[in-house]
């Protein structure tokens, strides 16, 4: 049963088909590296969907799961426990946020922002009860449960799960004149990622997060980034805002925040937002629990102390610029910042995934979307030897083609 063909089938037969991996069985993790069952090697350009910022099985953040595993693991938010305030407390210091809410998902921390700004659009703004609306963007990616999946505009997420909870606009993603239409006194928030990652890594044009931010801030509609996939270091920055040189008012962060080791999430907000939420309101039996906020800490520390956001800052443009040197007459473009890059191939390449094959046969993991682009987000601790290395192989695979 153990072959890498044996679980490969059983797989196949006794999983629901949600996904379709590349026939590669992972058994081990190390820095930028992983091998499957046969003990090949390959560069992870993936990172779990950026979730493993830190590099694989990061010693630090094992420690101190592991250290805090014998202590103490959950007791639910009925009682306090003595890693949840230094949870709070790193993160806001860290962000410079007021008030912490965690969770568990990514789709968990996005359905508890959605329930916080309606709330505070109810009791704060004095939008009637059923009538908040929230603005979101085309081509949005915010998670796979219901109320997300409800305002998404990928037919695969939504086709046949309906019916879906009403009060969601959709306009297109950086078109500031489209946001502006949508707005009524009735908006409370406009949720959006800063780069849409699922998308295809798609960065917005200058000025537009900027003139967004005026446009909240001026109609009284709080500005949600989803920063699930963006943040922690992903760009080259703690959070892509700061690219934007705004500030949200309400941030949400998930995915790295355990460097790969546990599901964390939380939503940051100011004061005003997560302060509507009462006791009996919002809850979660996992939400805070202190394995969760131990390796949380441990995970934050590794990245702001090991100098992870510089490095991804620094070889994201040695990566990009070495994808952008490669002379193919299949590529379109090569975009992203930081370490969230992507190379999206013309129609006539025949899509992605093919390439995506070669390049595992090469040794690198990387995963395509949308069909033509292929997603590059190896972990922030990748050097540059790593990257030039890297480069090479996509040039083999898509110079060749
Ligand atoms: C921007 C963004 N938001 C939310 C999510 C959902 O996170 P999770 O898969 O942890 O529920 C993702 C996952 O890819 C994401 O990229």
């Amino acid at each position: 049963m153990n072959t890498t063909a044996a679980l490969i089938e059983t797989e196949y037969r006794l999983g629901a088909h949600n996904y379709k991996p590349l026939d590669v069985v992972l058994s081990r993790g190390e820095g930028v590296y992983v091998w499957d069952m046969e003990g090949n090697r390959y560069l992870d350009c993936l990172s779990a969907y950026s979730a493993v910022n830190q590099g694989h099985c990061h010693p630090k953040i094992f420690q101190a799961m592991m250290e805090q595993a014998q202590k103490l693991t959950l007791t639910s938010r009925a009682f306090r426990n003595d890693q949840l305030a230094h949870f709070y407390e790193e993160i806001a210091a860290l962000t410079g946020s007021h008030k912490v809410l965690p969770m568990n998902s990514g789709a968990e921390a996005v359905e508890t922002a959605v329930k916080a700004v309606r709330k505070w659009g109810y009791e704060v703004k004095g939008v009637a009860e059923n009538k908040a609306e929230i603005i979101v963007c085309s081509n949005n990616f915010h998670g796979r449960t219901m109320g997300i999946v409800g305002f998404s505009t990928d037919p695969d997420a939504r086709t046949g799960f309906g019916p879906f909870a009403p009060g969601f606009k959709v306009v297109p993603f950086g078109d500031i004149d489209a946001f502006r239409a949508a707005i009524t006194e009735n908006t409370v928030a406009f949720l959006v990622e800063p780069i849409q990652g699922e998308a295809g890594v798609l960065v917005p044009t200058p000025g537009y997060f900027p003139a967004v931010r005026e446009l909240c801030t001026r109609h009284g509609i709080t500005l949600i980034l989803d920063e699930i996939q963006t943040g922690l270091g992903r760009t080259g920055k703690l959070l892509a805002e700061e690219h934007e040189g705004i500030e949200a008012d309400v941030t949400l962060i998930g995915k790295a925040l355990s460097g790969g080791f546990y599901p964390v999430s939380a939503v940051l907000s100011n004061s005003e937002v997560l302060g509507v939420l009462k006791p009996g309101q919002h809850g979660s039996t996992f939400g805070g629990n202190p394995l969760a906020c131990a390796i949380a800490r441990a995970a934050l520390k590794a990245l702001t102390e090991e100098g992870m956001i510089e490095n991804s800052a620094r070889m994201g443009d040695r990566f990009q610029k070495g994808l952008t040197d490669i002379r193919s007459n299949i590529i379109k473009e090569v975009r992203g910042r930081g370490l969230m890059l992507a190379v999206e191939l013309v129609p006539e390449a025949g899509g992605a995934r093919k390439y995506c094959e070669a390049l595992k046969q090469l040794g690198i993991l990387a995963k395509d979307t949308h069909g033509d682009t292929i997603r590059i987000a190896p972990p922030l601790v990748i050097t540059a030897e790593q990257v030039d290395w890297a480069v090479e192989q996509f040039a083999k695979v898509l110079a060749s083609a």
